[in-house]
């Protein structure tokens, strides 16, 4: 892999028009078939990202770039993942839309493990224990959230693209769900499982929040996609989830996930870069967190005004 090493808090030039991110997670640390340019490990005010940041080159000769949520080697715990750092890296680097993947339970009979599901609604039983905003005293602003994924931009791309491929390879797709988020890293009881599926839950994984509260944030356009690794606990035919089954499942994911990414990049790279297409990425995004600050400019932290910059230029100062 021919690679630039770079640790510091400006890229260089190689980092720079990267408009797209992919988030691989549990089982997928990095992309195949693409050109590697370069990685770099920049530290932004909230720390360093969970892994150095691979800018890799498209077929259609655009960087892209790549990121492993747990780090390489899967070193940081659902709850430790320095999601501030990772989507602030991305957003510095200039991005603008963020494919992530996600291994899930599933919660519902008709969604198979190794099937793929494009969520539409997050229920957050994280314990807040997790950093979930780049906000802080002394500047607050509240982020709009109903819609938590840009379900009808890189969501539909994902949908309209990707989905004969997967069922070439014998994977269903889903569009729309209700991904419950929960603390982890031990997986729910039986009884919460239960309670999850009666609140309507599709797929139940550890990592959707902070990272989509955050991209909002940083008005990033965000899409997850869940790959069905097991029933969790509530069937009653099934095992109760084991990291062997979610590990095995996840071989097979890893390779499709590879799939989808190849599917989607080509229309979403003319999405993002203006050219003619169907879909609209990041309605509404842009601008949405200048008007969403409440904080008086005078009562307004300069320390605080000065780490948002890093996301937000030119926004609260
Ligand atoms: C190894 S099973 C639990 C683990 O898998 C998922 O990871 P990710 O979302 O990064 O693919 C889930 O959220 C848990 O972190
Ligand atoms: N059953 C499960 N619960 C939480 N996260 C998961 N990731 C994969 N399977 C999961």
């Amino acid at each position: 892999m021919a690679t630039n090493g770079y640790k510091g808090s400006v890229p260089p030039e190689a980092f720079r028009d990267v408009k797209i991110a992919i988030i691989g997670g549990t089982g997928l640390y990095q992309l195949d078939n693409v050109k590697h340019i370069a990685e770099f490990e920049p530290l932004t005010p909230w720390g360093y990202p969970s892994s150095p940041i691979h800018i890799v080159e498209t077929a259609g000769g655009h960087k892209v770039a790549f990121l492993a949520r747990h780090g390489r080697g899967h070193a940081y715990t659902p709850t430790s993942v320095p999601a501030q750092a990772n989507i602030a890296a991305l957003k510095h680097l200039g991005v603008e839309a963020i494919l992530a993947f996600s291994a899930v339970g599933s919660l519902r009979q008709e969604i198979k493990p190794r099937d793929f599901v494009i969520p539409d609604q997050i229920i957050d039983r994280t314990k807040g224990i997790r950093p979930s905003t780049f906000f802080e005293t002394g500047l607050v602003a509240h982020a709009m959230f109903a819609d938590p994924f840009d379900h009808t931009g890189i969501g539909q791309i994902v949908w309209n693209k990707a989905r004969d491929v997967m069922v070439g390879e014998g994977v269903q797709m889903h569009l729309g769900g209700t991904v419950i988020c929960m603390e982890g890293p031990a997986f729910s009881t039986r009884a919460e499982s239960n309670m999850y599926r009666s609140w309507g839950g599709s797929v139940i994984n550890m990592s959707a929040i902070p990272e989509a509260k955050l991209a909002r944030e940083a008005e990033i356009a965000y899409q997850m996609v869940c790959m069905s690794t097991d029933y969790d606990c509530w069937h009653e035919d099934e095992e109760a989830v084991t990291v062997e089954m979610v590990v095995g499942n996840l071989k097979a994911n890893g390779g499709n996930a590879r799939r989808v990414v190849e599917a989607v990049l080509p229309e979403l790279e003319k999405a993002v870069w203006g050219r003619e297409s169907a879909y609209t990425i990041g309605k509404g995004l842009k601008g949405s967190m200048k008007f969403a600050c409440v904080t008086d400019p005078a009562k307004r932290d300069l320390a605080v005004v000065r780490k948002l910059e890093y996301i937000l230029p030119g926004y609260y100062s």
